[in-house]
């Protein structure tokens, strides 16, 4: 262990993000927690619209127009949540770097990828044109592009999806981010490519130091690559920990849910062909009950679980004591470890990988 490795490189406290929308001021994002060391990979999983992207906006200082950031997001110790735009211009794409679903929306079209990624050391480290082509080569080369002194005249839609998306991590990676953010990175690729890619990504993080923050739908892509895990509903972090003590024992009604509407572990857990989807949907922003988000959806919800902020409970092995750094948010900790969706919470022992996982396949 180097000197300096226990101070966390990114330290988010108490963070809301609060949207403008037709109805009114509403909350994306409710009170987050978490901390991030050097090497260190979190993942945030939860359905489409749980707030997983605000969540890498905020830490990206990318958030929508009328957007009110509250609590504090500290980068290496600079409270981005404060900062002037000036300030995150020079940290974006410099100290934090983010991989998007989609490359072809963040990759110029008109512009051949070689410039795209030397664009960023030019900027941020003052390398001349000679010296950022030349680093640049090497980063593609380092991501895997073949031929990568030749390919980087290459336009984007010259590539394939996944040469694209090695591109797109090339240029995250340019100036050695502390924090690297991928939002979906593999969700748009096929399943071969995923594997590769999501490898990719371990590799250079394991390399380089970087705090990763994976976010992703995708249970089984989350149980593969991260340390620690977050599972969002509505916007807050309903359970979060260790990813093997979570994974054994997934508490939360909607974790419980999310796991049990997993292609091929659901069913086979179930014992049935039929997947168990989680009933409902997402409710808008402005529906928001204020208590646990998830209470139109939940099978034990109780009155106050609409109103009272649900507590944060430890959890150890399945019992209500702290020691492994489990923590559910819930109400009804000791009746959702009965288990909620028809069948005993239990994990996945091990199995809850990318190759067990059918891909491209939702939650719901
Ligand atoms: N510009 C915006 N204005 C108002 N509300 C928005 C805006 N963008 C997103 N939202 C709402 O914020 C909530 C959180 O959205 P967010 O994009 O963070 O979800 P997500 O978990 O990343 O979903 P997905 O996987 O589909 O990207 C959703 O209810 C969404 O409808």
């Amino acid at each position: 262990m180097n000197a300096g490795d226990d101070i966390p490189l990114l330290e988010v406290a108490d963070l809301t993000v609060t949207l403008r929308t037709p109805r009114g001021p509403a909350a994306a994002v409710r009170g987050l927690d978490f901390t991030l060391r050097r090497g260190e990979k979190l993942g945030i999983v939860g359905e489409s619209g749980c707030g997983k992207s605000m969540t890498a906006l905020a830490l990206m200082g990318l958030l929508p127009d009328g957007a009110r950031i509250d609590g504090r997001i500290a980068l290496e110790g600079l409270d981005l949540a404060r900062a002037p735009e000036a300030a995150l211009c020079r940290i974006r794409g410099n100290r934090i770097g983010m991989i998007f679903q989609e490359p072809m929306t963040s990759l110029n079209p008109l512009h051949r990828i070689g410039r795209q990624v030397a664009e960023p050391l030019r900027l941020h480290r003052g390398m001349d044109a000679r010296a950022a082509r030349a680093r640049a080569v090497e980063l593609l080369d380092r991501v895997g592009i073949p031929d990568a002194r030749r390919r980087a005249d290459a336009y984007p839609h010259e590539l394939s999806g996944g040469q694209r998306q090695r591109v797109m991590i090339a240029l995250a990676l340019a100036c050695d981010p502390a924090v690297l953010i991928a939002d979906e990175p593999t969700t748009a690729l096929d399943v071969t490519i995923q594997g590769q890619i999501l490898d990719l990504i371990e590799d250079l993080v394991a390399e380089r130091g970087m705090a990763l923050v994976l976010i992703s739908h995708d249970l089984g892509v989350i149980g593969e690559v991260v340390d620690k895990v977050m599972v969002m509903y509505g916007g807050m972090a309903v359970e979060r920990g260790p990813v093997d003590a979570v994974f054994d024992r997934l508490t939360h009604p909607y974790a419980q849910g999310l796991f049990a509407a997993l292609p091929q572990l659901g069913r086979a857990l179930a014992g049935t062909d039929r997947l168990q989807t989680i009933p409902g949907r997402v409710p808008e922003l402005a529906d928001m009950p204020a208590g646990c988000p998830f209470t139109p959806r939940c099978p034990i919800a109780e009155d106050r679980c609409a109103t009272v902020p649900p507590p944060v409970v430890a959890l150890d092995g399945g019992a209500v004591t702290a020691g492994s750094g489990h923590e559910a948010v819930c109400h009804r900790v000791p009746k959702a470890l009965e288990g909620v969706f028809g069948r005993p919470p239990v994990g996945s022992d091990g199995d809850l990988d990318r190759r067990a996982v059918t891909a491209g396949e939702g939650p719901t």
